[in-house]
């Protein structure tokens, strides 16, 4: 078998034209969404990224601000202006790029931000939301493998999916969502015993463990939906956590890095600050 490659950054654009279209509806009732994005310190990888999303809203015609700061700033100062985000009423969406320096409390900075705001959805009150089955903010990655899977019709009821990797940003919430969707959920990490037994009785197997080529095709069950998660930067080029070529031959379906689930992820993160800025404005 060869699998069929599921393309996120098309499916990306087709979301994004019809977000256009809402973001001009909005405009007429005097909304206009808006995210504000803020990065601390000068990651390389974070600033690609953080370029992404800027040229990404451009492109739906939202507002998208972004908030550079030095290394060196405290965990009060940043602390401060999340503080004045929240008052902003011209801001919808708020997003500090993940990992903050070490000197900063990553989950002090997410729970500061006022969870109408929390368009990644890492707030543990929508965390919690998510877990109860309530209609909140999605985390965006696991919120875009999920519109992958059901816009390429791939069944989710009783289906058997495997996740690589338990982050709070990827590997748990997608399992969660997942679950709500009625899919039978094994997660695996690091210290999971002979890793192989598990992948290869995937019927969707979930890569997010952040290490190149750890899986390949023989770790795949024949016919199996592949969607590989990993950002690793190799001499310079972007590759998953699953070895594509060989992954290829085995899997029904599988999604390629780069233009796999990154351009999902952007996608959804406006995606939530369209719908947070229709909430805050009480508007349809
Ligand atoms: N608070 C927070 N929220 C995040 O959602 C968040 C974060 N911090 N920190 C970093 C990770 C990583 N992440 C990516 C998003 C898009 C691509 C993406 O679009 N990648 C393109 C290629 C980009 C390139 O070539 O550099 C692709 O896969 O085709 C990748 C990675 C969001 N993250």
């Amino acid at each position: 078998m060869s699998a069929e490659v599921i393309y996120g950054n098309v499916l990306a654009e087709e979301l994004r034209s019809e977000m256009k279209q809402e973001v001009q509806e909005l405009s007429k009732q005097n909304v206009y969404p808006k995210l504000v994005v803020v990065i601390i310190g000068e990651d390389p990888a974070s600033m690609s990224y953080v370029k992404g999303k800027q040229k990404a809203s451009a492109k739906v015609g939202m507002d998208s601000d972004l908030i550079e700061l030095p290394e060196s700033t405290s965990q009060d100062e940043l602390l401060a202006l999340i503080e004045k985000l929240n008052g902003d009423d011209t801001v919808h969406g708020i997003l500090v790029q993940l990992p903050v320096p070490d000197h900063i409390d990553d989950q002090a900075v997410i729970e500061a931000i006022d969870p109408k705001k929390d368009v990644d959805g890492f707030h543990p009150s929508n965390v919690g939301k998510m877990l109860t089955g309530q209609d909140t903010f999605y985390p965006c990655t696991p919120y875009g493998i999920l519109v992958m899977l059901k816009r390429a019709n791939i069944e989710l009821e009783g289906a058997h999916v495997v996740i690589v990797g338990r982050s709070n940003l990827v590997g748990k919430p997608v399992g969660q969502l997942l679950l709500n969707e009625n899919a039978t959920v094994t997660h695996c990490h690091s210290r999971t015993k002979d890793l192989r037994s598990h992948t290869k009785k995937a019927d969707i197997l979930i890569v997010a463990a952040g290490k190149a080529d750890l899986l390949s095709g023989e770790d795949v069950k024949e016919g199996a939906v592949v969607i590989d998660v990993g950002v690793n930067r190799v001499d310079g080029k972007l590759t998953g956590d699953v070895e594509f070529d060989s992954a290829k031959e085995v899997a029904s379906y599988i999604t390629p890095v780069p233009k796999g689930v990154g351009p999902m992820t952007i996608t959804m993160l406006l995606h939530n600050t369209i719908k947070a800025a229709k909430q805050i404005h009480n508007v349809q």
